[in-house]
């Protein structure tokens, strides 16, 4: 069986982070195993509370997996601090696992900072280098490289040029902020492709950046191609969506379980 490592924050509203990853990974008959970088007391409405864990733990948890187990590709969500930052890139290095898509989380939908200010410039020397593709939403692209608003399909193709251009092997600019379809754009440093779906009207989008990041890291792990597997992972946000669940008073999650239980 391929195997996949997230790590992340964990949800305790089991929407995003930690739980959407692992519940992406065994939806797509991947095992799931979680590094877990900070602990967020969150729900379908906002994130109450957000508590650190030491980069001594991280690197232990990172030692404990590689050390026993192939690791066929690597999510990074929520890494929270530049001392967690530098640590998971240490282990990054030394282990080298062969894919790795980097989601580089900053601000929860209900407004919460997930990554501390300080921290940004530490993920861009850091982890952008390592990333096979790294998922930035229009916010971030933004936040990454520091030109401007991102409005425009072709606002998103500069912005994913300018942060290949810190690194990453690959970048996919998600356009799920967008009005219109949900149009993401792909870079590679040789050319650009667009992944578009139906945009679907609902409030239950809580965990779509950590569902699609896991999704592609699903079929890297079993061997696809980037292309491939970003098409398949769209393929699987979108009926992720569509049976999104509205559990609690918020947005609600994502269904990764849509092919055998619709809501
Ligand atoms: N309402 C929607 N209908 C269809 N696809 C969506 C919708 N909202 C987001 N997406 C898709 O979900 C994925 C995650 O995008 P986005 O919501 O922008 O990320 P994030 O959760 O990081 O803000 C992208 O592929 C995006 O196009
Ligand atoms: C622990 C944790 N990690 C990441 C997020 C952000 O998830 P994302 O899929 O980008 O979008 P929202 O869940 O914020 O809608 C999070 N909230 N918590």
């Amino acid at each position: 069986m391929k195997t996949a490592l997230t790590i992340a924050g964990s949800d305790s509203s089991g929407g995003a982070g930690i739980q959407a990853d692992l519940k992406t990974f065994s939806a797509h008959g991947v095992y799931g195993m979680s590094v877990i970088v900070s602990i967020t007391a969150q729900n379908t409405q906002k994130v109450e509370e957000v508590e650190d864990l030491s980069p001594r733990i991280i690197g232990a948890q990172l030692d404990a997996v590689f050390s026993d187990i192939t690791v066929d590709a690597v999510k990074i969500g929520m890494v929270s601090n530049p001392e967690a930052i530098r640590v998971i890139a240490e282990k990054l290095i030394q282990y080298k696992p062969k894919f790795i898509v980097l989601d580089p989380v900053m601000v929860s939908k209900s407004g919460y900072d997930l990554l501390q200010p300080e921290a940004k410039n530490v993920l861009i020397e850091k982890l952008l280098p390592l990333a096979t593709i790294v998922t930035p939403n229009l916010f971030e692209a933004e936040r990454l490289i520091n030109n401007g608003e991102i409005t425009t399909i072709e606002g998103m193709k500069e912005a994913a040029k300018q942060i290949y251009a810190l690194g990453p092997q690959a970048v996919l600019v998600k356009g799920g902020h967008l009005e219109g379809d949900a149009v993401d754009v792909f870079y590679d440093g040789k050319q650009f492709e667009t992944f578009e779906e139906e945009r679907i009207e609902t409030k239950n989008t809580h965990g779509t950046g950590c569902t699609l990041s896991s999704a592609i890291a699903s079929h890297l792990a079993k061997g696809e191609a980037l292309e491939e597997a970003i098409e398949g992972a769209k393929t699987y946000i979108q009926g992720a969506i569509r049976h999104s669940l509205s559990i609690g008073h918020g947005s609600g999650p994502t269904n990764h379980f849509f092919q055998w239980f619709k809501n």
